[in-house]
C-alpha cells in the first residue's frame, strides 16, 4: 500500500523542519516492537491485513527468541492529530535498536542517527538495569528523552508509582511521563504528536560536501549489502560515486531509498536529515561498515564524523564440526555467516581432542549462542564448542607481550604479568536482595564501585568485575538469588593485572588442548578436581592403568585414575561359533573409529563433547534473555 501522506511527498525532498528522526530504548520485554507495531499501523504504512507481530523483526531467530538483533529503519508519514499543528505532515524516521550489551556499538551507532529518544518502560515493572543504561547512552548523544510507560492495559500496572521513579531519574515532572499500552493501542497517537513536537527537527548543511553515516549494514542473499544511512550534510543522489571514508573504497550507489515498511526507491536521493538505505553491489558488510562515513568521490568532505570503532571479540571459543568431514562445510558456513557480520573472526585451528575446527571471536557470550545456532540450523550442522574464553595479555620476563585467544597457546616462557578484560557492571535489585548480589560479585572478584537508592526499594550496584567471571553462569545466579528481580547491564572497562595461571588436564602424561583453561589462582585447584573426576567418569576403561591430571607448569594439582581392564570382547564366546565370533570383533572395530587417541589413550568422542559441554556447568551458554 502506498504512503497516505508523504511531505514534500518524495524522499529526498523533505525538507528538514518536515523531519523527526528517534528511537526507542527499552528494557528488554518491556515491549519496543509492539509499539513500533501499533506506530506503523497507526501511521497507515502497513495495513491490518499484512500486519504480524513484530513487524520488524525478520530475521526468524530474533522472532523465536524475541530480541532484535540488527537495527531497522523505518519512515512513518504523520498527520499531526492535535494541538497547534494539528493537520500538519510530518516525517517520523523511527530507528530500531538492538537491546543487548553484545550489541552496544550498534545502539551507540543507532541512537546518533536520532534527535530523540523514547524510553520505554514497563509500567508493571518499572526502571531496569538497560533502562538506565539505554538512557545513558541516549544522554551521551544529547538525544532529547520523552519518558513513557507501557502496557497500562496490564491489572499489575503502577504507572503512579514508575512515573515517580522515571521523573525522579531523568529530572522531568512525573505528569511528563506518557502512557501508552502497546496492546492495545492507547495513547500511541499522542506519543507520535508528542514526538514531532518535543524533538528538533535535524540540522544540517545542504550545501557542504556530503556526509552520511552508515548506523547499519546488512547482507542480503539477493540484493548484496544493504547499507542504513542518515545524511547529515549535502544529499546522496542515485548513480554517483560514494566512497567511505574509513577505508578510501569507492563504489557506485546502485540503488537508494528509504524503507516503508519495505523498500522504496528514490529517484531523487536523498536530502539532510533524511534516513533511508543505500546499496552499491558489494557483497560483504565489511567494505560498508557501521559508524563509517559516506561522502561523494568527486567531492569529498574532508572530515569522517566522529565515532567510529573497528567491532572487537571480547569473547573466544573453538567450533568443531562433530563429525570430521563437515570441516569444508563450516568453513563455507562461516564465509558466509561474515558477509552480514563484521564482528565475526575466524582462524583454523586444530586440536588433538577435536580434530580441525575453528577459533571464533564474538562480540559477547549471546552473540556466540546466535552464530552457532545459526551454523546449525541454516547449515545443517553439528557442532561442538569449546568453553568460551577472554582475550588475555600476557608479558613475558624477557620483555615480549602475548595476546592470548586460546587457553592451549598461552606462553611457556617466564611470565611477568598477566591482564584480563574488566566490565563495568550495573545491577539493580531490589532492597531485600542487596546482599545476596554483593556476595555474589565478591565472589566473582568484584569490586563495588558504588550504591544508589533509585527509590525505596530499589537499588542500583555498580561493580567492576573481570569479564570472565560474568561470561559464563553469572546471569543465571543473580536471577536466581534475587527470585529473578534483579536485572544486569554492563560495557567494557579495560583491563587489570590479575593473578592467573593455565591449568592443563593430562591424559596419561598427555595434555588434552581442548581443556585447558586460564582460571585465577585461587578458582584453579577447584577447576582441575572438577574436570579430572568429570572425564575419570566418561572415559572407558583401558587395557592399563591411565591417569588424569590437573596440572599448572609441572605442578600436579588434582588426580584421578581410571583402572586398568582387559576387555576381551571373546570371553563370553564359549564354543566354536566361527561367525559369532568375528560379527563381534567387526562391531569393537566400528567402536573404535569413533573413539580419538590421545597419546595412547583411546578416548570415545562423545566424552569430550560431555565434559566440555557441562566444563563450566552452564553448557557454555549465554542466557537468552536479560
Ligand atoms: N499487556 C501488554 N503486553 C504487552 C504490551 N506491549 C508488549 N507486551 C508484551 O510484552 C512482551 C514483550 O514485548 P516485545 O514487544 O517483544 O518487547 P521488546 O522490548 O521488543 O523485546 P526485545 O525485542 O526482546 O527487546 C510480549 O509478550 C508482548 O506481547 C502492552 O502494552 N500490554
Amino acid at each position: 500500500m502506498p504512503p497516505m501522506l508523504d511531505p514534500g511527498s518524495h524522499p529526498g525532498a523533505t525538507s528538514p523542519e518536515r523531519i523527526r528522526n528517534f528511537c526507542i530504548i527499552a528494557h528488554i520485554d518491556h515491549g519496543k516492537s509492539t509499539l513500533a507495531d501499533r506506530m506503523l499501523q497507526l501511521t497507515e504504512v502497513v495495513d491490518a491485513r499484512q500486519m504480524r507481530a513484530q513487524y520488524l523483526d525478520r530475521m526468524d531467530i530474533e522472532r523465536e527468541r524475541g530480541i532484535t538483533i540488527k537495527s531497522q529503519a523505518v519512515r512513518l508519514p504523520w498527520a499531526v492529530r492535535e494541538g497547534e499543528r494539528a493537520g500538519e505532515p510530518f516525517v517520523l524516521n523511527m530507528i530500531d535498536t538492538p537491546g543487548h550489551v553484545d550489541f552496544t556499538y550498534e545502539v551507540s551507532r543507532s541512537l546518533a542517527a536520532c534527535e530523540g529518544a523514547v524510553l520505554l518502560v514497563d509500567a508493571a515493572q518499572g526502571i531496569e538495569a538497560q533502562t538506565l543504561a539505554n538512557l545513558y547512552l541516549a544522554l551521551e548523544n544529547d538525544l532529547h528523552v520523552i519518558p513513557v510507560l507501557n502496557k497500562i492495559d496490564l491489572p499489575a500496572a503502577q504507572p503512579e508509582k514508575y512515573a515517580e521513579e522515571l521523573a525522579h531519574l531523568i529530572g522531568c515532572e512525573p505528569s511528563d511521563c506518557l502512557r501508552v499500552s502497546g496492546k492495545t493501542g492507547e495513547g500511541v497517537a499522542h506519543l507520535l504528536d508528542e514526538i514531532v513536537r518535543q524533538f528538533k527537527p535535524p540540522v544540517g548543511d545542504a550545501s557542504a560536501p556530503t556526509r552520511a553515516m552508515i548506523f547499519d549494514s546488512v547482507y542480503d542473499v539477493y540484493r548484496g549489502v544493504v547499507t542504513y544511512i542518515r545524511v547529515i550534510d549535502g544529499r546522496l543522489d542515485p548513480r554517483e560515486k560514494i566512497k567511505m571514508m574509513s577505508t578510501g573504497a569507492v563504489h557506485e550507489l546502485l540503488e537508494i531509498g528509504v524503507i516503508s515498511p519495505e523498500p522504496i526507491k528514490s529517484t531523487g536521493g536523498l536530502g539532510v536529515g533524511e534516513v533511508g538505505y543505500l546499496m552499491t553491489g558489494v557483497k560483504d558488510v565489511r567494505q560498508s561498515r557501521v559508524g563509517d562515513t559516506v561522502t561523494i568521490n568527486g567531492k569529498p568532505a574532508t572530515e569522517a564524523l566522529g565515532g567510529y570503532k573497528d567491532p572487537k571479540p571480547m569473547v573466544y571459543s573453538g567450533l568443531y564440526p562433530i563429525d570430521g568431514s563437515d570441516y569444508p562445510n563450516l568453513r563455507d558456513a562461516l564465509d558466509k555467516l561474515k558477509l552480514n557480520d563484521a564482528a565475526l573472526n575466524y582462524e583454523p585451528e586444530t586440536s588433538t581432542a577435536l580434530g580441525f575446527g575453528f577459533r571464533c571471536g564474538f562480540l559477547g557470550l549471546l552473540h556466540l549462542e546466535i552464530i552457532r545456532e545459526r551454523l546449525e540450523r541454516e547449515f545443517g550442522l553439528d557442532l561442538i564448542s569449546t568453553a568460551p574464553n577472554v582475550v588475555y595479555r600476557v608479558d613475558l620476563e624477557d620483555g615480549t607481550e602475548h595476546i592470548v585467544t586460546n587457553p592451549s597457546e598461552y606462553p611457556a616462557g617466564k611470565i611477568g604479568q598477566v591482564y584480563e578484560p574488566t566490565v563495568r557492571a550495573t545491577v539493580l535489585t531490589p532492597n531485600d536482595y542487596v546482599g545476596a548480589v554483593m556476595e555474589l560479585c565478591q565472589g566473582r572478584r568484584g569490586q563495588l564501585l558504588g550504591m544508589d537508592y533509585l527509590s525505596a526499594d530499589r537499588v542500583e550496584l555498580r561493580y567492576t568485575l573481570p569479564l570472565a567471571e560474568i561470561i559464563y553462569d553469572f546471569f543465571d545466579q543473580l536471577k536466581s538469588r534475587t527470585k529473578g528481580y534483579a536485572s544486569l547491564d554492563y560495557e567494557p572497562s579495560g583491563e587489570q593485572e590479575s593473578d592467573l595461571v593455565k591449568v592443563d588436564i593430562l591424559l596419561h602424561g598427555e595434555a588434552v588442548d581442548a581443556f585447558s583453561a586460564i582460571v585465577h589462582k585461587d578458582k584453579a585447584y577447584n577447576y582441575g578436581v572438577t574436570i579430572a573426576a568429570k572425564l575419570r567418569g566418561l572415559i572407558p576403561r583401558q587395557q592399563f592403568e591411565v591417569p588424569i591430571q590437573a596440572a599448572i607448569g609441572s605442578r600436579v594439582i588434582a588426580r584421578e585414575t581410571i583402572r586398568a581392564i582387559r576387555k576381551d570382547v571373546l570371553a563370553k564366546c564359549y564354543g566354536g561359533d566361527i561367525t559369532r565370533k568375528r560379527k563381534l570383533i567387526e562391531k569393537q572395530k566400528e567402536g573404535k573409529k569413533r573413539m580419538k587417541m590421545v597419546g595412547r589413550v583411546e578416548v570415545p568422542q562423545e566424552a569430550f563433547i560431555a565434559a566440555l559441554s557441562t566444563s563450566d556447568g552452564t553448557d557454555g551458554k549465554a542466557p537468552a534473555k536479560k
